[in-house]
């Protein structure tokens, strides 16, 4: 048997998709005299950042949402964050909003979350957004593990029934992502592995669905994955010359069966996310 290569899970193609039916609910609510807005509070100029927050920008200059951009210095205080957070609840215009992560050292993030309305959580971060998500309520719903749920049934990868292994724990992806993929809508079984698992290799060769958010560079080795699997690379790091360096091995796409490429996976299903949550916050004002 030849080497088969795996289906890619096109991120960018998925987002375009979404983006277009957005710009059409997007002209209804104009039509009723609601403009969605969505601002970003970005502190510091790590470069990475501002391209990612940029993007964003880009995005809703596509769709029609209205862009409100704040930024701080890196030298920035808790109390001048949260003078810019609270300057955002207030803003009618602003009818959903991000707070940029991480926040320099020194600046409480949890503390920054809170204080944000829930009701314009853009993120789906604020806490007693996690929490409804926990109680199965009604939520904005977590960006990054929000997308890679809707890029794996937009490409037909089964997620009822499926063993899915989870690697990290971080507040973004990690920890969010087992409490979608648990709901009985997706019904998956899911093993959350991370710095502290003792055979890390063991569950991803059981696993149906791997989605690698550890941030450690090609810890996903081809030899671990099942053929046919589907994997998602969502990590991010930096190598020794300073490259971006996803969490996947690249021959991982000789045995995998579907495969979320870093970029173009994930990243821009984060995004196009990101302008649901603000577009529906806004339905919802409008009832
Ligand atoms: N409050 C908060 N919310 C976030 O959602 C958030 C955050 N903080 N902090 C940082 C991470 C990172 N993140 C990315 C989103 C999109 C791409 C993305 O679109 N990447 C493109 C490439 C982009 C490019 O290179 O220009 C891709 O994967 O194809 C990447 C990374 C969101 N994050």
């Amino acid at each position: 048997m030849g080497a088969m290569t795996a289906q890619i899970l096109d991120g960018k193609a998925t987002a375009a998709e979404i983006k277009s039916d957005l710009t059409a609910r997007v002209a209804a609510l104009k039509e009723k005299g609601v403009t969605p807005g969505l601002g970003t509070i970005l502190v510091g100029d790590d470069p990475g950042s501002q391209k990612y927050v940029a993007g964003k920008h880009r995005d809703c200059a596509q769709v029609g949402i209205a862009s409100i951009q704040r930024e701080l210095p890196g030298t920035a205080t808790q109390e001048e964050i949260e003078a810019v957070v609270r300057e955002l609840n207030e803003d009618p215009a602003c009818t959903g909003y991000i707070v940029q992560l991480p926040l320099p050292k020194g600046i409480d993030e949890n503390r920054i979350l809170e204080l944000m309305d829930p009701e314009k959580d853009a993120d789906g971060l604020h806490p007693m957004n996690l929490g409804r998500l926990v109680l199965n309520e009604p939520a904005p719903l977590p960006c990054t593990p929000n997308g890679i749920i809707t890029l794996l049934r937009r490409h037909g990868v089964e997620i009822k029934g499926a063993e899915v292994v989870v690697v990290g724990r971080g507040v973004t992806i990690g920890r969010p992502m087992p409490l979608l993929l648990t709901r009985r809508s997706e019904n998956a079984t899911v093993t959350q592995c991370h710095t502290g698992t003792r055979d890390l290799s063991a569950h991803l060769k059981r696993a149906d669905i791997i989605v690698a958010a550890a941030g450690s560079a090609h810890l996903i080795r081809p030899e671990d994955v099942k053929p046919g699997a589907a994997v998602l690379d969502v990590g991010v790091s930096r190598s020794a010359e300073g490259k971006i360096v996803g969490d996947v091995h690249p021959g991982v796409a000789e045995v995998a069966g579907w495969v979320a490429p870093n970029p173009g996976g994930v990243g821009p299903m984060t995004r196009a996310q990101l302008l649901v949550n603000v577009v529906e916050a806004a339905e919802r004002s409008v009832g």
